[in-house]
């Protein structure tokens, strides 16, 4: 069983749960939602009091902890006054995963102006869960299609702030958390880090920028004397190929659209995104609450049904990595 959350109301979270809820009722994974049971139209939904009641349920009807709304939600139109049921439901799930009670967190857009205007201190799901569910280490993004997997370094920042910020350190410690999540909840035994470069060319011999040879190439250095199968500073343009990829189970990127630009290429439906170095299992669909689109009945479920499918995935091998 696995912990829904009810992401931004007004956003397309509730139809695609929905959705997803009906493609996944016979074989599951099966997950509860947490959050308001009036947002979910279209399916049968059964108002539960705990995961545990939610199994019996599941094949006849979504099944929900349902915590209303202090306000009626307007697709496309997100309000201030919902943002506490938004973190509440984050909150209450980890604390189910915490406990033991689901297997892991997914996930539902947040609409992160919205948070961040009601006070919300945190730039995303990920530093929030990092404080609720941390493990001593830095939370670490990871997005993951069947192609591909991306680690980007610095996330939602200015660029011109991420790229001052990049460190061998920094670079170090993201990859060293990538290569113990694939080993752990992938079950890859000798994860091979690609890490990209920063500038064209990677730098081209330091004639097109410093922080290939300066900061890139130390933290590849420092990697491989840990024993860390990493190469790089690889020419950005070409790292994702189709001919690159299999050479890699992951790159580790420098900065956000460096990671996120070639996933959501290569498969904004089926691309997931997970975090690594938390002692809970949470993924998440890769896009956005699409507030252009919500309340029509068009948001494709996909992304969130990967989403569903690999967190289970991901407790199955942590659980079995365990024993
Ligand atoms: N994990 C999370 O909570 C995430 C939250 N966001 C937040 O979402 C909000 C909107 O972000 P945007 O950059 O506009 O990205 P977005 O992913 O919400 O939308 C970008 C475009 O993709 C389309 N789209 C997205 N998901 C779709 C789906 N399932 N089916 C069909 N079309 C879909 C939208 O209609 C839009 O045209 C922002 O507040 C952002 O911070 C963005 C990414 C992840
Ligand atoms: N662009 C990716 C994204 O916004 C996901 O962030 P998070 O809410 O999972 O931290």
């Amino acid at each position: 069983m696995l912990a829904l959350t009810m992401g931004e109301p007004a956003g397309i979270g509730p139809e695609i749960t929905a959705r997803a809820w009906a493609a996944l009722r016979q074989g599951g994974p099966e997950f509860l939602f947490l959050g308001d049971a009036d947002l979910i139209r279209g399916v049968p939904v059964a108002r539960v009091d705990s995961p545990e009641s939610a199994r019996a349920a599941f094949p006849q009807a979504l099944p929900v902890l349902h915590r209303p709304l202090p306000v009626p939600a307007t697709p496309g139109h997100p309000q201030a006054a919902t943002a506490p049921a938004v973190l509440a439901a984050i909150e209450e799930a980890v604390a189910l995963a915490r406990a033991g009670r689901v297997g892991g967190v997914v996930t539902n857009p947040i609409q992160k102006s919205v948070l961040t205007a009601a006070g919300f201190p945190h730039p995303g799901h990920t530093e929030f869960l990092g404080e609720l569910a941390g493990t001593g280490v830095p939370p670490v993004m990871m997005l993951a299609c069947p192609q591909l997997r991306v680690v980007p370094v610095t996330v939602h920042e200015p660029l011109a702030r991420a790229i001052a910020r990049l460190t061998p350190e920094l670079i170090v410690e993201h990859a060293r958390i990538a290569h113990a999540g694939l080993r752990r909840d992938f079950g890859i035994a000798s994860p091979r880090l690609a890490v990209a470069g920063l500038n064209p060319h990677a730098g081209e011999a330091g004639t097109l920028g410093h922080e290939d040879h300066a900061i890139v190439a130390p933290a590849v250095a420092l990697l491989r004397a840990e024993g860390i199968e990493a190469t790089g500073p690889h020419p950005p343009d070409t790292l994702f190929t189709a001919k690159s990829r299999p050479s890699y189970d992951a790159a580790i990127c420098l900065y956000h659209d460096q990671a996120l630009i070639p996933i959501k290429t290569l498969d904004m439906d089926g691309g997931v995104n997970v975090t690594l170095g938390l002692s809970i299992i949470r993924t998440s669909p890769d896009h956005g609450t699409a507030l252009d689109i919500a309340g029509r009945g068009i948001a494709s479920p996909d992304s969130l049904i990967a989403a569903l499918r690999l967190a289970a995935q991901l407790a199955h091998h942590r659980r079995t990595h365990a024993a």
